[in-house]
């Protein structure tokens, strides 16, 4: 089985080019290539799969093999991808996904995506404006915003100093979250510029989430805390969220998609 691994601002993920590939069984197979040790490693597993409604489809797996229906870092590697091995000969197309199709927009350099910007569909509140929960005997408040995968966005302090291992799963497997949640915990530096720490579903701590960012990009706006374009600090890197909430109401994320190498993985005793 061939493969190539991606990384989103350090969220890294398999790809599998099933134009050319076919994966019996993604769920036993993201598990399997995402254990660090036993594996190739990486935040899960993700599929470049025809489609009969846009230019092509993604499917994304987290490392427990739980499928998610949108994944930010993600598409932008799958929109380098079909970019740069020449899926399509455009530089705007748009990916099916399971929240839906998503418009891409590439910024090349020789020939390469560089930059991509993701039109994110227009962002849902899930909770009331802020919503407690209570976890040992503490309130969190939370602002509840879904982009086709659900977050709980946290504003604190300090968020170096959080014990994420401990919180993240708290969140993640609370019952007000019946489908559990992804976890983001903000600090706000200015009215544009926001750091975040992530506890992902299914993954636990990444090094970035690319629906995070645009869920705490919202959500710092609704908030009030942020203007509309907001520069968005992870521990891999920066994305920039601008939310057309005037007009479009979508939310657009931009930022870097890398191809790390390719590989070849035998998946026969899978
Ligand atoms: N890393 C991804 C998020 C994956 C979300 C997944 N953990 C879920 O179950 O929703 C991103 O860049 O958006």
């Amino acid at each position: 089985m061939k493969f190539t691994k991606m990384q989103g601002i350090g969220n890294d993920y398999v790809y599998i080019n099933c134009f050319e590939e076919t994966v019996p069984d993604p769920v036993e197979l993201s598990k399997l290539v995402s254990d660090r040790h036993f594996g190739i490693g990486s935040d899960g597993l993700i599929l470049i799969c025809p489609s009969k409604v846009a230019d092509c489809r993604m499917r994304m797996f987290n490392a427990d093999g739980s499928e998610s229906a949108m994944c930010g870092n993600g598409i932008r590697c799958v929109g380098k991808y079909v970019f740069d091995h020449k899926l399509v000969d455009k530089a705007e197309f748009d990916v099916e996904t399971d929240a839906g199709i998503k418009h891409i927009k590439i910024t090349e350099e020789n020939n390469k995506a560089v930059k991509i910007t993701v039109d994110m569909g227009i962002p849902e509140v899930t909770s009331t404006l802020p919503e407690a929960i209570v976890i040992d005997g503490k309130d969190y408040e939370f602002i509840g915003i879904s982009v086709g995968n659900p977050h709980a966005v946290y504003f604190m302090d300090h968020i170096d100093e959080l014990d994420l291992e401990s919180i993240g799963p708290a969140f993640e497997f609370h019952e007000r979250f019946p489908e559990r949640t992804n976890s983001e915990y903000i600090e706000v530096k200015s009215r544009d510029y926001i750091r975040m720490r992530v506890w992902e579903r299914g993954s636990g701590e990444t090094w970035a989430c690319g629906t995070g960012a645009t869920a705490s990009a919202v959500a710092s706006v609704l908030s009030g805390r942020t203007e509309n374009t907001v520069e968005v600090e992870l521990k891999g890197g920066n994305l920039t969220i601008f939310w057309d909430r005037e007009k479009s109401g979508h939310v657009f994320m931009t930022g870097p998609a890398v191809e790390v190498f390719e590989g070849e993985f035998d998946i026969t005793n899978l």
